[in-house]
């Protein structure tokens, strides 16, 4: 069903001794691309966690396009890539074995993957360390080449947890033109930053959550509309800052 949301929280909970999430209600739309900002500790990658199957929530419901994932958990994994924030690699491995290994994960055979594998490197300008351990790579290339991993099976829901900390400039330009690309083929985008510009220039609209509840949503003209000449980070700081 076209109209059927990429993803749909229904009053998530998950609470570590004090709610980390707390009731969230999110929807977002098929092909859009959305930021999910909020201040240290506001539930972002718990939330982004139990979206991707990785954590339990204590209550509420997670729909992938329209697939509960409490109810058919496999189904509606394959439909999400998840980057996380601190990806694990696996140094002895390289860039095209660890893609040949998370690809034979979703029960993508070598040859198959070999393509996709190929295009996500270029891509990544990755290339030219094909031959190398990624015990080798820079902090960025672990990134990049994680990011490649998740996209192996080729995803119709991208979940990334702070993609672009740590990256330079161009490889950030990379990524952020694959995420564009990704939502140009009409694929959908869920990230996480604490860069606010990113927010601003890549997403189609915003949510900002605190305490595990979403504070405040909307393009980034609506969430200006009430304070006209506002930057984000002004309207951010007003909204999560002190009372
Ligand atoms: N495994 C855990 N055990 C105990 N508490 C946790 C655990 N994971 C998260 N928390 C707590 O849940 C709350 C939300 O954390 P979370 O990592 O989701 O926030 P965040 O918005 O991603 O923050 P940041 O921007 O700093 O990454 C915090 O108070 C955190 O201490």
């Amino acid at each position: 069903m076209p109209d059927t949301p990429a993803l749909a929280l229904t009053g998530l909970s998950k609470h570590f001794g004090r709610p980390a999430v707390d009731g969230l209600d999110l929807l977002v739309r098929r092909g859009e691309f959305y930021a999910l900002l909020g201040p240290n500790g506001a539930g972002k990658t718990t939330t982004l966690r139990m979206v991707a199957g990785l954590l339990a929530p204590d209550a509420g419901r997670i729909e992938v396009m329209g697939i509960d994932l409490a109810l058919e958990p496999t189904a509606a994994k394959r439909k999400i890539a998840y980057l996380p924030d601190d990806p694990m690699l696996y140094g002895k491995l390289k860039p095209y074995e660890y893609l040949e290994f998370v690809a034979g994960l979703w029960g993508i055979e070598g040859a198959a993957a070999e393509p996709r594998a190929r295009e996500l490197l270029a891509w990544l300008d990755l290339e030219q360390h094909a031959h190398e351990l990624t015990e080798g790579f820079s902090r960025g290339m672990k990134q990049k080449l994680a990011l490649a991993g998740a996209l192996i099976h080729a995803p119709e829901l991208l979940i990334l947890d702070e993609p672009l900390t740590g990256l330079d400039a161009g490889a950030a330009r990379q990524v952020k033109d694959l995420l564009l690309s990704h939502v140009q083929q009409g694929g959908t985008v869920i990230l996480t930053t604490h860069i606010l510009e990113v927010a601003e220039r890549l997403a189609g609209r915003i949510g900002i959550i605190q305490h595990g509840r979403l504070i405040a949503e909307g393009t980034l003209d609506e969430l200006r509309a009430a304070t006209p000449g506002a930057t984000l980070e002004d309207l951010f700081l007003r909204l999560t800052g002190p009372a």
